[in-house]
């Protein structure tokens, strides 16, 4: 009896701490930099300037750990700068507030919608608001007040693969394939189960050599629906977490898609699934088409799907979208880098593993050791 409480508490603390699934990716703020002391013209005396407020990327921080300092207050608030007194006729400067945020945080001022910042260049610090000046001839000696706004800092993954379809296509089955020793991937036949990203690493240690320890990430994200790149279906919330990615899987139900029976949605077969998602990647941001592509084509176990799969195939390989009507037609469309038929239900996913670290390999080349002479000096002592 004990036991099996035990293991139920167990069972539901780690469906609570699921530390693979990204609860939150955005976090909104309030900023305010310090305003400027006020000067005294009577004496000439200058008034300190207001605090600045910087952000430092740093490699190692989680968004969790962000979250987690900013429970209980959302302010970022530098110090305003003292006023001149007759005691004091220079101010005290206020001091500035330094932010540590993940590396490739992103900021978005909330009335304009504009880039504030993007935090990429790690330990480098970003001013995101300036402090105002303090009084001084120049400004009639009144301190200026310090920038103020609210922001959003959204966090986007930088997984190795990214995992993208319709609903119900396979994508979470896909990765269970990719990584069948993890329990914690959801799968239901209804669309929408992924409801969060979720960050899981595949081993890829049979495929290399002397079976050396390594995996690559892989994010699996909530379905997309037609209109995701105009944020339909909270679209940009999971497209955004592409940015950063090595490769794209294009994961596709062979069979075909169709949300709902309702006559508004449309059933698509795979090749307009594939063009159709083409036009959401490409309107979001062209840049994630010019990523390497995987296309896989699902669910070749259902009747008379592993022909359909077949013929798909051949033609993803050449200008697939010739066949298109015109409204259908993306207007860069993906040259494929792999075309994989698989059934992921039962584990049979070809060289699809094989595919994706060749890829992987070809971003990131090892690069030899060069012993440069330059550094052979005698002072120099190499330790491999
Ligand atoms: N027959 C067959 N069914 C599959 C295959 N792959 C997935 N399915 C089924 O399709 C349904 C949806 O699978 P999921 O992996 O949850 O699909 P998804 O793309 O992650 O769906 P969302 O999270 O809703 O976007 C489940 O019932 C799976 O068992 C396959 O290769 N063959
Ligand atoms: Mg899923």
């Amino acid at each position: 009896m004990f036991l099996s409480r035990l293991r139920f508490a167990l069972t539901e603390s780690k469906k609570i701490f699921d530390s693979s699934v990204v609860e939150r990716d955005a976090l909104r703020l309030s900023v305010r930099a310090g305003s400027g002391g006020q000067g005294l013209g009577r004496y000439n005396g200058l008034g300190g300037n207001g605090g600045d407020v910087y952000l430092v990327p740093r490699r190692n921080m989680t968004f969790r750990q962000l979250l987690h300092g900013f429970e209980k207050n959302r302010n970022i608030i530098a110090e305003h700068g003292a006023s001149s007194t007759q005691v004091s006729l220079v101010g005290k400067h206020g001091a500035h507030t330094v932010v540590n945020v993940p590396l490739g945080t992103e900021c978005i001022q909330q009335d304009t919608l504009r880039l504030i910042c993007r935090c990429t260049n790690p330990n480098h610090r970003v001013l995101i608001a300036k402090g105002g000046r303090g009084g001084c001839g120049e400004n009639g000696f009144k301190g200026e007040k310090g920038d103020k706004f609210t922001m959003t800092m959204h966090m986007k993954l930088a997984p190795n693969i990214g995992l993208v379809g319709f609903p119900n296509a396979g994508k979470s089955t896909l990765l269970k394939a990719l990584a069948p020793e993890k329990r914690n991937i959801k799968i239901a036949p209804y669309p929408f189960t992924t409801t969060k990203p979720q960050m899981i690493d595949i081993r890829m240690s049979e495929l290399m050599e002397d079976h050396e320890r390594f995996s690559l990430s892989c994010a699996d994200l909530p379905g997309l629906i037609e209109g995701a790149a105009q944020n339909r279906g909270r679209g940009h919330s999971f497209l955004k977490h592409l940015e950063y990615s090595d490769m794209i899987v294009m994961v596709v139900d062979i069979t075909g898609f169709q949300l709902s029976s309702s006559s508004t949605d449309v059933f698509r077969d795979g090749l307009e699934t594939i063009a159709l998602l083409n036009k959401e990647l490409e309107a979001y941001d062209r840049k994630l088409i010019k990523k390497p592509i995987v296309l896989v084509l699902n669910k070749t176990d259902i009747d008379g799907a592993a022909e359909k799969a077949a013929a798909l195939s051949e033609l993803a390989n050449g200008k697939w979208f010739d066949k298109l009507p015109q409204e259908l037609r993306p207007s860069l469309p993906i040259a494929f880098h792999g075309i994989v038929c698989t059934s992921a239900k039962n584990r049979e996913i070809g060289s699809l593993k094989k595919q994706l670290l060749n890829i992987y390999d070809g971003l990131h080349p090892l690069e030899e050791l060069s012993l440069d002479s330059e550094f052979e000096s005698e002072n120099t002592k190499i330790i491999l």
